[in-house]
């Protein structure tokens, strides 16, 4: 591997994840999710990792956010091994997360209440992403009182307003409609255009992959690896006319060729 670059600000470096199945501990019933894996994210970078089913995407992100421990390998953040959760990074999941007992405004303060930031302080951090993510006037709103698309914006704030330095989003526009999902995406890339987050993002959608990304990972089948990288050089905004050129296809063909071929494989593997 490449020696660590200054602007690395994460390495994964030869990871591997083998889980215990349910069925107990004997031979044969371990599932290796991830096999000597490398990866390098630079700071800035929003990488989208795509790949077949149970290929080991959310292994990886929980394994980057500390959630869960490698088998073998390790990860760098910042040059520092990860052992355990990592406050530097902000994990927002497809299910929002949120505390229903809690209003918008208190979701969003949450992480600054825990860090023990002054009332006023937070009140007004919590304000500033409450209107970045378009949620002003929803403040003393409560989870169940907001739509799907709102309550993932919720989680945006609070993630955005703990200042993390690294996003961690694990598909988490899969579960709304296709208009809300385009406005979260164009959402997404204004914050991270202003904020410049480094950004590590899991979709089963090429299409989002394509309209986010500045790298994207294709996924081998299970054992989990890097089949192929892409640099997206498609131009911001990524509007229709992007979306309608020749480039936007041809890189949508080379993505969905291999997505594709290790969706075979994992079929295959699920076979087996
Ligand atoms: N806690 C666990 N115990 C046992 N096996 C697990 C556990 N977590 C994940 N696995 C297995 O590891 C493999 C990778 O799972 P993972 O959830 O990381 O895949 P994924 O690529 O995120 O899938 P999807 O795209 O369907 O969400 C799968 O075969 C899964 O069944």
């Amino acid at each position: 591997m490449d020696p660590l670059t200054q602007d690395t600000k994460i390495a994964v470096q030869n990871v591997t994840k083998i889980f215990q199945s349910k069925q107990g501990k004997k031979q044969g019933h371990e599932v290796v999710a991830l096999k000597d894996l490398s990866l390098e994210v630079k700071d800035g970078e929003f990488l989208v990792i795509v790949g077949a089913s149970g290929c080991g995407k959310t292994t990886l992100l929980n394994l980057v956010a500390g959630f869960d421990k490698s088998s073998d390998g390790q990860i760098l953040l910042d040059g520092n091994p990860v052992t355990g959760i990592t406050p530097e990074c902000g994990m927002i999941f497809q299910q929002y997360a949120l505390f229903p007992w809690k209003t918008v405004q208190e979701n969003v303060e949450f992480g600054m209440k825990m860090k023990r930031m002054p009332r006023k302080d937070r009140k007004a951090r919590a304000d500033r992403f409450i209107d970045i993510v378009g949620l002003k006037g929803f403040e003393r709103s409560y989870p169940h009182h907001l739509s799907g698309g709102m309550k993932q914006r919720v989680s945006i704030a609070r993630s955005l307003a703990n200042d993390p330095k690294v996003m961690l989003l694990d598909e988490p526009f899969a579960a709304l409609d296709a208009m809300t999902r385009q406005v979260l995406q164009e959402q997404l890339v204004r914050i991270y255009e202003k904020h410049r987050k480094t950004i590590i993002f899991i979709t089963h959608s090429i299409d989002e992959a394509l309209l986010l990304s500045s790298r994207i990972m294709v996924m081998t089948a299970r054992p989990g690896r890097i089949a192929q990288e892409i640099i997206n050089d498609l131009p911001y905004p990524r509007n229709a006319e992007v979306q309608l050129s020749s480039r936007y296809m041809e890189l949508k063909r080379m993505i969905w060729d291999s997505v594709q071929a290790e969706v075979m494989k994992s079929m295959e593997v699920e076979a087996d």
